[in-house]
């Protein structure tokens, strides 16, 4: 695969079927060190990682990177899926919308508000975003069994980090106008958490025909500021990677 680095014939057999996808390409290296067995780098190319490893029950998985952003993960994606794949959790970082949802806690999306270009190129802006189901529910079921603070719900997933998250504390502090107040907003539509790529990753998944869900740490509180809480990101990225091995393990 040409963005990938990796074809078919790494893949082993049997191959993978299913990949956990993080936006940072550090996650996916943590990912397969810290919780797959015999984890084997496959590729490292423009910074996208790789990995091939096996989960507790011998079944093989893909630790990989989107990068971030939905055109940089909508590429990933394709080449996944050409390459076998059919199901996908998303494992991201995200900021909080609501005042109930902290700092640690994750998130695990049931629908998303997708505000995202790449997404326009596949399926036609009133396309749903939707979680699968079946996966949605070993997430939450996985977090339950793990007691880690959870919340189900709506995602808003945008382009940009900066202005489409309303953030002024930036090289940019002008908003145009119709992205001024879009987090009260979101907030009264019982939005959960704003991130960066799951939007278009479920509307891929129903024009494909693969499974995908998305479960998030939250490192940003939105109701208090605008910055990342850098000293429990950790916490919150363990709680994320936690949730999807084990939701992974329990796929059908
Ligand atoms: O931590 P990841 O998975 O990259 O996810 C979030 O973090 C990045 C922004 O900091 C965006 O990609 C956003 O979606
Ligand atoms: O606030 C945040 C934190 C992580 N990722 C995002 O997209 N937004």
């Amino acid at each position: 695969m040409y963005h990938l680095g990796f074809g078919q014939d790494d893949l082993g057999s049997p191959p993978p079927t299913l990949a956990l996808l993080s936006g940072d390409p550090q996650r996916a290296s943590q990912i397969a060190q810290d919780y797959l067995q015999e984890g084997r780098l496959l590729s490292e190319n423009r910074g996208l990682k790789s990995y091939l490893g096996k989960l507790s029950n011998n079944r093989p998985i893909l630790s990989a990177t989107s990068g971030m952003g939905a055109p940089s993960l909508s590429i990933v994606v394709n080449e996944l899926v050409q390459l076998g794949i059919e199901t996908i959790i998303r494992v991201g970082t995200c900021g909080s919308i609501q005042e109930y949802v902290p700092v640690g806690s994750i998130v695990i999306t049931r629908a998303a508000l997708c505000r995202q270009g790449a997404a326009n190129d596949i399926a036609p802006i009133e396309y749903p975003a939707a979680a699968d189901p079946f996966l949605t529910v070993r997430l939450v079921e996985a977090a339950r069994e793990l007691g880690i603070e959870h919340y189900l719900g709506i995602t808003a997933s945008v382009d940009t980090f900066y202005e489409g998250q309303e953030r002024t504390d930036s090289a940019n502090p002008y908003l145009i106008r119709r992205l001024q107040g879009i987090t009260r907003e979101y907030r009264r539509l019982n939005v959960l958490n704003y991130e960066m790529e799951c939007g278009t990753l479920l509307k891929m998944a129903g024009v494909y025909g693969f499974a995908a869900a998305c479960v998030c740490g939250v490192v940003a509180q939105r109701t208090a500021g605008e910055g990342v809480i850098v000293g429990e990101k950790e916490v919150a990225v363990q709680r994320a990677i936690a949730v999807a091995i084990r939701a992974a393990e329990n796929v059908d």
